[in-house]
């Protein structure tokens, strides 16, 4: 039985694991953490993290960045090993997972489905390919109205995994509007989309000589992150610090 500590309970993604790990035999939620205790969660919900000394296995994270600092220090005190689902973190933070994870296991990942994480190798595959080929790369990433951070999470991985497998030989261009100049041939260019309850839809275009290719995800429910969050929680339970991802879970 892994027991977990959910970081954000309350939030949208923080409820979807609840229901989810409610019908799981193998999973228990020991605590929550969030911003307020709004009682609607079975299990003990701490508003200070430092507060909440509960036993446990592995911390799920779907919160904010704003939360992710101390969430990181937390686990590395504890020794509680992390799988850090929030988006839209800085460069800082990003090198602060690095620092952490050389102290207790962290699995930091954009997009916990399945697809998306069989995409972002098939994009690096066709960039090969087409990018070498001349093809120019634009990525247009579409969420619901709630969405904090732009460009998505997601986008920015399929950009440097396409980037990776172009020895990050591109830059990212967010916003043309200022532009007054024709693309150029290392660009990626990165578009964000909100609007009412879309749960995420990617695509990426590969866009050539009289010719397109592009490669869609589009995701039904938010239970596809929610699933595979309890599956790599289950994974990283007990594994010595180290950083981690979904391809570390999905093989
Ligand atoms: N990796 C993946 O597969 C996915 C990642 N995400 C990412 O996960 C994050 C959460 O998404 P979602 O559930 O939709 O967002 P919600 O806003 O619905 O939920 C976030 C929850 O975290 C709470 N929270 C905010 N700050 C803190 C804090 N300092 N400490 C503890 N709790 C805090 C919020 O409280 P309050 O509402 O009071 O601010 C809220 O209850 C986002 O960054 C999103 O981009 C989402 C889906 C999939
Ligand atoms: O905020 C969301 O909802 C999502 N965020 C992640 C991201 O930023 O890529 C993953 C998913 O697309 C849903």
């Amino acid at each position: 039985m892994v027991k977990i500590i959910m970081h954000g309970c309350n939030g949208h993604m923080g409820q979807v694991i609840s229901d989810i790990v409610e019908k799981d035999p193998d999973a228990e939620i020991v605590a929550g953490i969030d911003i307020a205790d709004q009682g609607k969660n079975s299990y003990p919900v701490f508003t200070d993290i430092d507060a909440c000394q509960v036993e446990a296995d592995a911390i799920i994270d779907f919160s904010s960045a704003k939360a992710t600092d101390k969430l990181l220090e937390y686990s590395a005190a504890r020794q509680i090993p992390v799988v850090l689902c929030s988006t839209g973190l800085s460069q800082e933070q990003l090198a602060k997972v690095e620092e952490t994870s050389r102290k207790v296991a962290v699995l930091k990942s954009a997009n916990m489905s399945l697809g998306i994480n069989t995409l972002l190798k098939l994009v690096q595959d066709a960039a090969r390919v087409l990018a070498a080929a001349g093809f120019d790369m634009e990525i247009v990433e579409k969420h619901h109205r709630l969405k904090l951070d732009a460009p998505s999470g997601t986008a920015l991985a399929l950009a440097d995994s396409i980037n990776e497998a172009m020895d990050n030989q591109y830059h990212y261009v967010y916003d043309r509007s200022q532009k007054r100049e024709k693309r150029d041939d290392k660009e990626i260019g990165i578009s964000a989309v909100r609007g009412g309850t879309i749960v995420g839809e990617h695509e990426i275009i590969f866009a050539g000589q009289d010719e397109v290719i592009e490669f869609k995800h589009t995701a039904y429910s938010k239970a596809i992150f929610g699933k595979g969050a309890v599956e790599a929680a289950k994974f990283l339970a007990g594994k010595p610090a180290g950083r981690y991802d979904m391809s570390d879970v999905i093989g």
